[in-house]
C-alpha cells in the first residue's frame, strides 16, 4: 500500500514583512526535497476562504529570496472574524486534504490560527512575521531588521539637510502601539528624542513637551545643528503635525515633520532577516514532521524555540530596558 504523500500548506498574512518570501521559499524547499507537497493561498486568510491558491515548486520561490512584500500576497481578512469565515476556511483545508498549515505574520494572525483550531483537525504552525518585532517568544520578528534599517537609512538623509538648515525634524515611524522601530531607529541615528509608548503616556505629554521646548531652545542657543525628533505612530493625539504646531504655538518653534509611512513595509530584506526566515521556514517543516501544533517558532540566542500560540498572543514583548537607558544616557551626554 502506498502511504499519502504530507501535504502542507502556507499562507502570509497581516501585515507585509520583508523576509516573507525568504521563509516561504525556505518551506517549499524543504517539502520539495523531503517529497511532501505545498501549496501556498493567496491574500492570507482570505485565500482559504475564496479557495484561491498556487502550488509552490522551487522553481516559483527561488528568485523571490532577495524580495520584499510576499509572493502569496497579503490582506486583513474580516471575514476570520467570524464563525461562518472560519469554518469556510477550514473547509478548504479539508477539501484540498491539507495536513498542516504554516501562518507566517503577527498576533493577530495567529489569533486566527486559534479559532481555526476548534473547526479543524490538522496541524498548525506559527512564523513570526511583521516588522513590528511586537511578537514575545522571540528576539525578533523576520521584517524587523529590514524596517529599521530602511528607516535609519531615510533619516541619515534627513539628518544631512537638517544639519544643512540647522532644523528641527519631526519623523514619524511605523509600530502600531509597540516602540521597538521607533527606539532602534531612534538610537541608530542617535535621535535627540524618541518619543513611544514606553516612555510617553498620555498624561505626560504635556511635560514632555515642556520638556522638548527646554531642550530645543537650550540646544540652538549653545551650537548650532539639528534636532532630530523620533515620534512612534498613534503615539501624539492628531499626529505628528499636531506635535509640530504644539511646538510653534508653545515656544515659536519651527520644525519640519516626514512620516516615513510604508516605505519601513518595503525593500529587499536584510541578510539577517533573509537569515532568520530561511532557518525558521525550514524548522516550521522540520516541526510538521515531529508532530508539533499550535506552536509558533522565533530564534532565542540562536536558538529555535517552539512556543505556543496562545502565550504568543497573551504575552508582551517590552522594549529592551537597555534600550531606554541607552537613550537616557544619550540625552544627558547631550545636553552636558
Ligand atoms: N481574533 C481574531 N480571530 C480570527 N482571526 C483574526 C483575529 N484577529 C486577527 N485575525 C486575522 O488575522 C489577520 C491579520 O491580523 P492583523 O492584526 O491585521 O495583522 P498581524 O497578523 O500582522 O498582527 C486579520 O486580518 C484576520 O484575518
Ligand atoms: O498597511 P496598513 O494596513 O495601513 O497597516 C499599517 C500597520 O501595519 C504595520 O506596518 C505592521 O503591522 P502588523 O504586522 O501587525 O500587521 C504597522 O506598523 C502599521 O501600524
Amino acid at each position: 500500500m502506498q502511504l499519502k504523500r504530507p501535504k502542507i500548506a502556507v499562507l502570509t498574512s497581516g501585515g507585509d514583512a520583508p523576509g516573507m518570501n525568504a521563509a516561504i521559499r525556505a518551506i517549499t524547499l524543504a517539502c520539495h526535497s523531503s517529497g511532501y507537497s505545498c501549496i501556498g493561498f493567496f491574500h492570507g486568510y482570505n485565500g482559504l476562504i475564496d479557495d484561491e491558491w498556487c502550488e509552490l515548486t522551487p522553481r516559483l520561490v527561488n528568485p523571490t529570496l532577495q524580495q520584499g512584500g510576499t509572493l502569496l500576497k497579503s490582506a486583513r481578512c474580516k471575514a476570520m472574524l467570524t464563525s461562518d469565515g472560519v469554518k469556510q476556511a477550514a473547509n478548504t483545508l479539508y477539501k484540498h486534504d491539507i495536513d498542516a498549515l504554516i501562518v507566517v505574520g503577527g498576533d493577530g494572525s495567529f489569533r486566527g490560527m486559534l479559532e481555526l483550531e476548534k473547526e479543524w483537525r490538522g496541524q498548525l504552525i506559527g512564523l513570526p512575521g511583521t516588522i513590528d518585532n511586537d511578537l514575545a517568544h522571540c528576539d525578533a520578528t523576520i521584517g524587523f531588521a529590514t524596517a529599521v534599517q530602511t528607516a535609519a537609512s531615510a533619516i541619515d538623509k534627513i539628518r544631512d539637510t537638517a544639519n544643512a538648515f540647522e532644523r528641527v525634524f519631526i519623523v514619524e515611524v511605523m509600530g502600531r502601539h509597540s516602540g521597538h522601530i521607533a527606539f532602534a531607529v531612534g538610537l541608530a541615528t542617535g535621535a535627540e528624542a524618541i518619543l513611544s509608548f514606553e516612555n510617553c503616556q498620555p498624561p505626560q505629554h504635556d511635560a514632555i513637551l515642556s520638556e522638548l521646548t527646554t531642550a530645543i531652545t537650550q540646544q540652538q542657543q549653545v551650537r548650532h545643528g539639528s534636532y532630530l525628533i523620533v515620534c512612534a505612530e498613534n503615539l501624539w493625539p492628531g499626529g505628528a503635525s499636531a506635535l509640530q504646531k504644539a511646538l510653534k504655538e508653545r515656544a515659536a518653534i519651527d520644525s519640519a515633520v516626514c512620516i516615513l509611512g510604508h516605505i519601513q513595509r518595503g525593500g529587499s530584506p536584510v541578510v539577517n532577516d533573509r537569515l532568520l526566515a530561511s532557518k525558521l521556514g525550514l524548522a516550521a517543516v522540520e516541526a510538521v514532521e515531529q508532530q508539533q501544533h499550535m506552536v509558533m517558532l522565533g530564534e532565542i540566542a540562536g536558538n529555535v524555540v517552539a512556543t505556543a500560540l496562545n502565550a504568543t498572543v497573551q504575552d508582551h514583548k517590552p522594549v529592551a530596558s537597555f534600550w531606554l537607558k541607552a537613550h537616557r544616557s544619550a540625552l544627558k551626554g547631550d545636553l552636558a
